[in-house]
């Protein structure tokens, strides 16, 4: 009962399998994740899973925008991100774990391919506008409910439980339930924005796809090399940070010796620091342009913040913050870089690509992660976040001297910019 508990509650904090227990490598018996049969299996799934997602999430999006219902689109998504929760919720009810992740492999489809589409709408609206503060405001509001959802559902999961008068499954799947509502919300914005954007395409006569251009797959061979680097720092960078947080709370409490409350604390400040911070960046990277330098001063001080919890007894406080900053100023400037890359036809397509390797990544990243942390203990697994972090380094620099040869236009100043927009303009 207990251990239903706890995984309860690990679910409902969006921590991995049970990662608010003790370390069971560091404290001796190997967890279930380490049996390589075990391993492979899961492996083998979560390709499968990731491949038939990405398949699925190419119709939908694509579908959509070659019959020009881009709005419809998004109704689609978030209708997908409704069940899903449904079926995650029932999961729960029915202590049914394959239900929950069916629900959670639905949500997935929707809730991704609808950050596509947001970022597309975003760019397709703002580019040559605020674009970095209209992405900082989105990631500011994506941290906010990642905050809410930190510190309400554990006190929700409670107040369930005293009226149902037990823990456990069905306490969860209730939980689960209720905070579904959430959704629905999301799916009355859809419904608006879709109103907003069919609206905006009568007004501004700009119906989409009348140029003759609509999204294939294949534009994929068309993607230039500092694309190809942005992916790379993507994935790479998120790597040291998701999986990091997922794992964090034992962290502290194993290297820091912090109570569970105060792990819980610190290890959600970089979403609380992102959710303040975000639009404030955005709105710097907008007055002052030079997007590769802002994305390279984040990706070293967080860097810097890895070094600082693998080597050093400091308080942790210090790298978390430190943390929190740097990754909201590198989404603000790094997200919006696809637009000046790619032209507007091709940016679903981009948008969709990024964020499949982005969760390609992120999914065989936490298992690796996860297995360091068991096998080997938490100096090598800040060693294993610091390397990922290197390699986003150094593509950053990669980067900036491709984009330089080139005569890129991904470090200009806003001056720069601006001057570009009128000259276009006359
Ligand atoms: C949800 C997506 N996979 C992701 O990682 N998003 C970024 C921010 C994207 C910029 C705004 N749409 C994140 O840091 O959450």
């Amino acid at each position: 009962m207990e251990e239903d508990e706890e995984e309860a509650r690990a679910l409902l904090e969006g921590r991995p399998d049970g990662a608010g227990r003790a370390a069971p490598g560091v404290s001796g018996a190997l967890p279930a994740i380490c049996d390589p049969g075990r391993l492979a299996h899961r492996l083998l799934v979560l390709l499968l899973m990731c491949f038939l997602g990405f398949a699925i999430f190419a119709m939908i999006i694509l579908l959509p925008f070659r019959l020009r219902l881009s709005g419809w689109g998004t109704i689609i998504f978030s209708c997908f991100v409704c069940i899903g929760q449904v079926i995650f919720a029932l999961g729960g009810i029915f202590n049914a774990f394959w239900l929950m992740e069916f629900g959670r492999f639905v949500f997935g489809i929707g809730g991704e391919s609808l950050a596509v589409a947001q970022n597309t709408y975003a760019v397709s609206w703002f580019k040559g506008k605020e674009l970095n503060l209209v992405f900082g405001l989105q990631l500011s509001m994506a941290r906010i409910g990642s905050t809410v959802n930190m510190n309400l559902m554990g006190w929700l999961y409670s107040k369930v439980e005293a009226s149902l008068g037990s823990a456990g499954h069905k306490t969860l799947g209730v939980t689960l339930m209720i905070g579904g509502i959430t959704c629905i919300l999301s799916l009355i914005c859809a419904l608006v924005l879709a109103y907003l954007d069919q609206r905006a395409e009568k007004i501004l006569h700009k119906a989409q796809g009348k140029t003759g251009e609509v999204i294939k797959l294949t534009d994929v061979k068309d993607f230039s090399f500092p694309l190809w680097l942005i992916f790379i720092i993507c994935v790479c960078y998120y790597v040291a940070v998701f999986p990091f947080i997922g794992l964090g709370k034992v962290f502290f409490t194993e290297k820091f010796g912090f109570s569970s409350q105060a792990a819980s604390a610190i290890n959600s400040i970089v979403y609380v620091i992102s959710a303040p911070m975000s639009p404030i960046f955005g709105l710097l990277v907008d007055k002052t342009g030079k997007n590769i330098i802002w994305v390279l001063c984040a990706v070293v001080t967080t860097l810097a913040a890895h070094i600082m919890l693998a080597f050093t007894l400091w308080n942790p406080w210090i790298a978390m913050v430190l943390l929190g900053l740097s990754y909201s100023l590198l989404a603000c400037a790094l997200w919006p870089m696809v637009a000046f890359v790619v032209p507007e036809h091709q940016l679903g397509t981009a948008y969709g690509f990024m964020q499949s390797i982005q969760n390609l990544g992120l999914a065989i990243i936490s298992i690796i992660a996860g297995m360091i942390l068991d096998t080997r203990g938490y100096l090598f697994l800040e060693v294993f976040f610091i390397a990922c972090v290197s390699l986003s380094l150094l593509s950053v620099v990669l980067l900036y001297v491709v984009n330089r040869a080139r005569g890129g236009n991904l470090n200009h100043s806003a001056r720069q910019r601006e001057e570009i927009k009128l000259s276009h303009a006359e």
